[in-house]
């Protein structure tokens, strides 16, 4: 899954905001490169990060959204206004990426009288108070009671199961400690039946490991990655520099990465 954040604080790429044509020209290069979807947000949710108002965040993804419409991938459209989805959907996005797991109000209506994909994904707060202090009993077994509770009360809702995948949201209300134990127990989160999506390109969780900023954490990147698709992860949000990071690709890299460590 490649990102297109149209967003002033762009996560890595530093300050500078994507205008129209550069977000273009990357998703070109995203295609190009094989990436299998592209999420486009126009709302920073970093830790911290203000809200964007309605009409702001409207003006920033519809316009992409209509130029890549036809660029042979499907769209997902990153936010959890349900004005935004049903724009988005409008002008021919096929998914909902929503951190908050279609919890705002009019989210799950719109869902409801729609046919598009779905990502549900963790959150403990919001992006302005997550993370103050999250804490947990057991971080494993609470991410994946919300997650399983969650696909219940979408499909008492009516939504198909089918059109439902899910994601633990790493760096969304967890400590470093959170993160690491959520990686290494991905396949208890979800449903077998139930696609797993992570997205931890560039987060802080690597950061802490490597001590880089988050522009030199591309090849954190991808060994999380690995580590994410060999424990089961259906998906993989992050484009990492030139490398977009699918599973098969991540599993053939661990495949050689294993081979190397072995000193095959
Ligand atoms: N499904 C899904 N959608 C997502 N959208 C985003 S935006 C990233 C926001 C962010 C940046 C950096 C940190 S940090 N402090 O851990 O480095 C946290 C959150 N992420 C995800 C994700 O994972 N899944």
């Amino acid at each position: 899954m490649g990102i297109l954040n149209i967003t002033p604080d762009s996560f890595y790429d530093g300050a500078h905001f994507l205008t129209h044509d550069a977000a273009l020209k990357r998703a070109m290069q995203m295609v190009d490169e094989g990436v299998d979807l592209i999420d486009i947000g126009g709302e920073s949710t970093r830790p911290g990060a203000p809200a964007v108002p309605l009409n702001e965040e409207l003006e920033r993804v519809l316009p992409i959204i209509k130029a890549l419409r036809d660029v042979g991938v499907p769209l997902s459209i990153d936010t959890h206004k349900p004005e935004v989805m049903r724009a988005a959907l409008a002008e021919g996005a096929d998914l909902i990426n929503d951190i908050w797991g279609l919890r705002q109000p009019g989210a799950l209506e719109l869902v409801q009288q729609s046919a598009c994909g779905l990502c549900v994904m963790h959150m403990s707060g919001t992006p302005q108070t997550m993370q103050r202090a999250p804490s947990y009993q057991d971080v494993v077994a609470e991410v994946a009671a919300f997650l399983h509770v969650r696909i219940a009360e979408l499909e008492a809702a009516g939504i198909a199961r089918s059109r439902i995948s899910v994601d633990p949201g790493f760096g969304f209300g967890k400590t470093l400690e959170h993160n690491y134990t959520l990686l290494a127990h991905l396949a208890q989160l979800a449903p077998a039946d139930v696609p797993l999506l992570i997205g931890l390109s560039r987060k802080s969780m690597l950061g802490a490991v490597i001590d880089r900023p988050a522009s030199e954490r591309a090849a954190a990147s991808i060994a999380g990655a690995i580590c994410a698709a060999e424990r089961g992860a259906h998906g993989i949000r992050g484009k990492v520099g030139e490398l977009p990071i699918t599973p098969d690709f991540v599993l053939r890299l661990g495949y050689v990465a294993g081979k190397v460590l072995a000193g095959a």
